[in-house]
């Protein structure tokens, strides 16, 4: 299985695991907080993580950590568009909006995204049919509840099983609303109302995604998780543990990570893809 995404004419290989730099474009994200500094500084970041081998860079104007409150839809036009058209123009990489406001994926395309990556699963008014009208692939993400509420005691009779049936729900939901399935990838969504063994299973039998017959995306870049298993209270302090969490996605069938420390993952997949090259299944004689 090699798919490739045609995003907005950038083409993304799958062929093999494939490294999306994150770009939050939130003033919370840099010292200043002022609008010009954030675009200028989301710009030069993105720039930086394409410098450091990113195969796609993920926009965000909206922070969607638990208890985040929302952002309105004229802001987060402001903080992303800008920053896409500019990138758009400044690098060759296909850029995604990570976003879950039809508005937004329509602004975000037409000013050069090529990709659509929703935490809410295309579940806003309006989204499918948003999406499915811009042509461009998706991302379908698990959440269970909302960002405000989600990580209050979440809880599961089988978390692989309710998070695979959600996720197959909305690859039908998609397809009957005019998205090919060529253009979806499926993600568990780790973090978004799951605890840490929640994750660790969900981590553990990724490969259960992909029965799906999509390619999956694995975020658990800096997160809450890592933190807790290495001891690292500060985000920036949690790149091993992630290049960790993300090698152990890429073997177990992820094609699509999210991550904030874009060398130190493409660092440990060339190790990773070297080996796996070698141990080619020996054609029967
Ligand atoms: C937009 N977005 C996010 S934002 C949450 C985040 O990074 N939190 C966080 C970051 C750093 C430290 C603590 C928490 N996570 C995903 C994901 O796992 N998959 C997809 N597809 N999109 C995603």
């Amino acid at each position: 299985l090699s798919p490739t995404l045609d995003c907005n004419g950038r083409v993304l290989k799958l062929d093999r695991p494939r490294v999306m730099g994150i770009v939050n474009v939130t003033p919370d994200s840099f010292s200043d907080g002022g609008a010009h500094d954030t675009l200028e500084a989301a710009v030069a970041h993105g720039l930086t993580l394409a410098a450091e081998g990113a195969d796609l860079l993920d926009v965000g104007g909206e922070s969607t950590r638990p208890g985040a409150a929302e952002v309105a839809v004229e802001e987060e036009l402001r903080r992303t568009i800008p920053v896409i058209e500019r990138l758009a123009r400044e690098t060759a990489l296909p850029i995604s909006i990570d976003t879950s406001k039809p508005e937004v994926m329509r602004a975000a395309v037409a000013a050069g995204a090529g990709l659509i990556n929703d935490v809410y699963g295309l579940r806003r008014e309006g989204a499918l049919d948003a999406a499915a009208a811009l042509g461009v692939p998706v991302v379908l993400m698990h959440m269970q509840g909302e960002p405000r509420s989600m990580q209050h005691e979440p809880q599961y009779e089988d978390v692989v099983a309710e998070v695979h049936r959600f996720l197959a729900e909305r690859i039908f939901a998609a397809e009957m609303a005019g998205i090919a399935k060529k253009r979806i990838v499926v993600d568990p969504g780790f973090g978004f109302g799951k605890t840490l063994q929640h994750n660790l299973t969900l981590l553990a039998q990724l490969e259960r995604f992909g029965e799906l017959g999509v390619p999956v995306l694995a975020g658990l870049s800096r997160k809450r998780s890592i933190g807790e298993l290495t001891g690292r209270e500060a985000a920036r302090e949690r790149v091993h543990g992630s290049v960790a969490a993300h090698l152990i996605a890429a073997q177990r069938g992820a094609r699509l990570l999210r991550v904030h420390d874009v060398a130190a993952t493409v660092d440990a997949l060339k190790v990773w893809e070297a080996v796996a090259a070698q141990a080619q299944p020996r054609r029967a004689a």
